[in-house]
């Protein structure tokens, strides 16, 4: 455990972690080390899991910095420690300070020891961009993001944002924390209640991922590290479309069967797109992929699952995105989702579904009788060809293309 105690550098390979052997023959950026028991850390994005995170970590003693956007919700919470917006009625632990609208300046981005990223997937790239200037990649705090969605127009995942706003070197050192994780049963108690809760996390090299795990692992917070990120962050963006087909079978009228047809028909679909995608099918076996899947499919605390309910219930989707009071990742995910499918050639009825529900008017009931016409299938077949997507994402981050068949199999 040597290697925890190194600063930023180069050239140096943690030998005792597994990574991508291609990767760490390169010239590899490694963010700082954290301080053993506190770390100064910026969460930015003060939704329900900002809020929430920033009160997990807060709750262990880190000296943590939460950024709003909303100039609102930084006065109000300095003065009473509360967020007016999000998780209301939960009184936050003292040694966290809101800071925003204005993104933090280089010199105190560079005191810091971590970024933690809980912004909406659709708003990072320009949060990124913004910040891009105050990175020093000789300085770098450990960077992890919790979004989970596709990015509409680019169809790109978020280590793909990452390398396009801050460069190759930034996105092989960040970090992805995925998982069955409702805001509100984690953190500190009150009203955010600290219910046994276990997450999936990712890095191209696990000493990255182990550093982030130390960070938020407690007694109450599992982490499990792995080093597939593509398949934890499409685990991520897509069990929110299915969470959307969930909801609105419930939403229909339909009760269990039917629930769990969809969960387990949206496990296969995922895989299938996943391994098609380059990631590793068994990624989608952990808590970021049938974990989740099964958590946010099965509860109206979903706000993806809400939106199916409310669109099976009759109401149309601009009214629901207008009252929702919160984001759901897979209204704008599917569209992503639905591209990524036809440039792959996967058969994914669900998800084509979802999406003609959602942008093409279609009847939810008409959708689910067409589902249900298809004629027989095999039950699970993975696509032969695999890899095209993660391949180019390899290349953009200057590996070589032997980096994806250890993407497809970290756990040989
Ligand atoms: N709430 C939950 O239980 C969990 C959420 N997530 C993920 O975390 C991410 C954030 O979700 P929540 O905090 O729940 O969202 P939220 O709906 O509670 O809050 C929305 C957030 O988006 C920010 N925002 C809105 N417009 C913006 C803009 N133009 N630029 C930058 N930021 C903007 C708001 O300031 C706020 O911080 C999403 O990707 C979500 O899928 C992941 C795990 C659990
Ligand atoms: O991802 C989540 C919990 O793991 C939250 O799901 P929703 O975004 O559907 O509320």
């Amino acid at each position: 455990m040597l290697v925890l105690g190194l600063r930023s550098c180069s050239f140096f390979k943690p030998s005792s972690f597994r990574s991508f052997s291609s990767l760490i023959n390169t010239t590899m950026v490694y963010s700082k080390a954290q301080p053993k028991e506190k770390s100064k850390v910026i969460v930015f994005g003060a939704g329900n899991f900002g809020s929430c995170l920033a009160s997990h970590l807060g709750d262990v003693q880190h000296e943590v910095y939460m950024w709003a956007r909303e100039d609102k919700i930084v006065k109000y919470f300095n003065l009473h420690h509360r967020n007016p917006l999000y998780l209301p009625d939960h009184a936050f632990p003292p040694n966290i300070t809101a800071i925003g609208p204005e993104l933090p300046n280089k010199e105190f981005i560079n005191s810091v020891d971590v970024l933690l990223f809980a912004v909406p997937t659709q708003f990072l790239r320009s949060t990124l961009q913004t910040l891009r200037p105050a990175l020093d990649v000789n300085n770098l705090p450990l960077l992890i993001f919790v979004n989970k969605g596709i990015e509409v127009g680019t169809n790109a995942l978020t280590l793909e944002i990452i390398a396009d706003t801050c460069g190759a070197d930034i996105a092989k050192a960040s970090t992805f924390i995925s998982g069955p994780s409702f805001a509100k049963e984690i953190g500190a108690p009150t009203v955010v209640q600290r219910q046994p809760t276990s997450v999936s996390v990712a890095s191209l090299t696990e000493f990255e991922a182990t550093k982030a795990s130390t960070l938020f692992h407690q007694p109450h917070f599992r982490c499990y590290t792995g080093v597939d990120p593509i398949g934890l962050e499409l685990s991520g963006a897509l069990k929110n479309v299915y969470a959307i087909a969930a909801g609105m079978s419930d939403g229909l009228g339909f009760e269990n069967n039917t629930r769990a047809m969809i969960i387990t028909r949206g496990l296969s679909e995922m895989t299938c797109i996943g391994t098609a995608y380059g990631a590793s099918p068994l990624t989608f076996l952990g808590l970021a992929g049938v974990g989740d899947l099964f958590l946010t499919c099965s509860s109206s605390n979903s706000r993806n699952y809400t939106v199916g309910y409310r669109l099976g219930q009759g109401e149309k989707l601009d009214v629901i995105i207008k009252t929702l009071g919160s984001v759901a990742e897979g209204v704008p995910t599917t569209k992503g989702a639905k591209m990524i499918i036809e440039e792959l050639g996967i058969n994914a009825p669900i998800a084509n579904s979802v999406y003609d529900v959602l942008f093409n008017g279609k009847d939810t009931r008409l959708a689910v009788r067409e589902l249900m016409e298809l004629p027989p299938s095999k039950e699970l077949e993975l696509p032969p060809t695999a890899g095209g997507p993660a391949r180019r994402l390899m290349q953009k981050l200057g590996l070589s293309s032997d980096s994806i068949s250890e993407l497809m199999h970290p756990h040989l």
